[in-house]
Order: structure tokens, then sequence, then C-alpha cells
């Protein structure tokens, strides 16, 4: 299967088209990612740093794992694109030439969310960077989708627009939630961000482009309702906690965040 992602994606155009301020009243939906990250751990109610956590499909992005850190004793970063892989070294490492700045996003978790003050905004950088095991690539539509030395399961596991990008069928669909599933503790979390139809059908296919603009390389999204998503998430394993829709700007499209439990 041709994946757009290794050649054409552009992990810095993607962040400041989609991640420029999680406060603005443009953010799409990056705020609503946080807040239910956020939300999850809150309700989750861990004291500890206990939790070995993954996002899969991170992409260059940061922010998802914020929240997170608190909560970690280790943080696994995995993504198909190895530009993207750079941008998020780039920033562990501090690397001046990192040409995109993440503070509004920490401000927005660490005061907005949690309602705390600068001094811990600025220490949860620091927190976040101390909690990264690893950096490593992935490719969620085949088996292990992990480097070996990477793939004893996780208490958590974020995964966040990247099925309804990487499935082109129900079943390949299916197949990468049973691959989540796969890398998950007894007892753990799957935190799943995915573009979901409103429609009462079962699945659509959307275009959409990286760029506001509409215009570069074009991609598809496989598209559940919400109500299918959920059976299938039942039929591999996972029980729903939490289902939150928002909605896109799109006509056809939703962003869903289910927690689910294995
Ligand atoms: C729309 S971005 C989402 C990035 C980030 N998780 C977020 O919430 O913004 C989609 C990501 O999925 C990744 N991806 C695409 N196909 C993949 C695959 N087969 N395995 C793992 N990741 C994949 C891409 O490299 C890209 O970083």
């Amino acid at each position: 299967m041709e994946n757009k992602y290794r050649d054409d994606f552009s992990p810095l155009q993607y962040l400041t088209e989609w991640y420029k301020d999680p406060s603005s009243p443009d953010d799409l939906f990056s705020h609503f990612i946080l807040q239910n990250i956020h939300k999850f751990f809150k309700t989750l109610q861990h004291k500890d740093e206990v939790l070995d956590v993954l996002d899969i499909g991170c992409g260059p992005v940061i922010s998802n794992v914020i929240s997170t850190s608190r909560y970690a004793r280790s943080i696994v970063l995995a993504d198909y694109s190895s530009k993207s892989l750079s941008l998020l070294n780039q920033w562990l490492t501090k690397d001046p030439q990192l040409k995109f700045d993440w503070s509004t996003h920490f401000k927005y978790v660490v005061e907005t969310l949690e309602g705390k003050g600068e001094r811990e905004v600025r220490e949860r950088e620091e927190l976040l960077r101390s909690k990264i095991k690893a950096i490593i690539p992935c490719d969620i539509s085949q088996d292990p989708p992990l480097p070996a030395s990477y793939s004893s399961p996780y208490d958590t596991v974020i995964c966040s627009l990247v099925i309804d990008g990487a499935a082109e069928t129900v079943p390949q669909y299916k197949e990468q939630l049973k691959r989540l599933h796969c890398l998950i503790k007894p007892g753990g979390h799957l935190l799943l961000v995915v573009g979901t139809t409103p429609s009462s059908i079962d699945y659509c296919y959307e275009r959409y482009y990286m760029s506001k603009s509409q215009t570069g390389t074009e991609y598809c999204l496989l598209l559940l309702s919400p109500k299918y998503l959920s059976l299938l998430l039942k039929e591999v394993g996972f029980s729903i906690i939490d289902v939150q829709n928002h909605p896109n700007n799109r006509p056809s499209s939703n962003y869903t965040f289910i927690s689910a439990k294995v």
C-alpha cells in the first residue's frame, strides 16, 4: 500500500497549520484532544508516575503527551515518517534550528487545564523531556508495528488521527485496532482520536489536504460512524469508557475521542 506520509507529508507545515495555539478560536482540534487527554488522566486519578505510555503515529506532535508526563514512568513516541521523528528529536535536544514553538500548548495544558502557574509551565517541559525514553519508527499497517525491543505492552496507548488515514478498508481498520489491542497491558487503556462520519451510514471516505488552502497532496480518510467504531472496538476486545464528538468544519466529518480499556 502506498503511504503518502513517507515522502509527501511536511511535518513543519502540519504543525504551523494545525498546532498554532489551542486557546485560539481558530484552533480546530488540538484543544479538543488536549482537553480529553487531560480529562482521562484526571478521571484515572493516578497519583504515581508509573505508567508506560506509547504515542503511536504521533507525527511531529509533542502536545498530546504534556498531560501524560505527570503520570508516566516512560513515554515512547513512534511514527511512520522519519521527517516527523527528526522534528521530535530536535525538540528533545533543544535544537535551536527547530522552527516550531510548543510554548502555547504547554501553557494551555498546565495553566488553563490544570490551573497551575508559570513556574510549573517551564518545569513541565523538562519533566516531559526526562520521561521520553525513545523516539522510534513504526508502521501500524504491519506486524509487528514496532521494533521488537519496544513491543512489550504499554499501560496507555495514544493513537491520534492515524488509523483513519492509514487504513484504506474496514478490514484494515479493524486489523489496526487489533494491533493496538496487542500493544496494551491487561487493564490498560487506549486513547483513540479519529475522524468519524456524523451520518447514519457505517463508513464513508473523505478527501482532505494537510493545507488549509486545500492545495498540495490529497489524502483520503476512512471515516466510521461512532456507533460502528464502538462495535469494532468491542469486537477486537476493548470496552468503551468514554466517547466525545467534536464537529469538524467539513460537512461529512467530526473528530471523535474514545477512551477504551483492554
Ligand atoms: C494527521 S497526522 C497525526 C499526527 C498526530 N498524532 C496528531 O494527533 O496530530 C497522521 C500521522 O500518522 C502517521 N502515519 C501514517 N501512516 C502510518 C502508519 N502506517 N503507521 C504509523 N503511523 C502512520 C503519519 O506519519 C502522521 O504522522
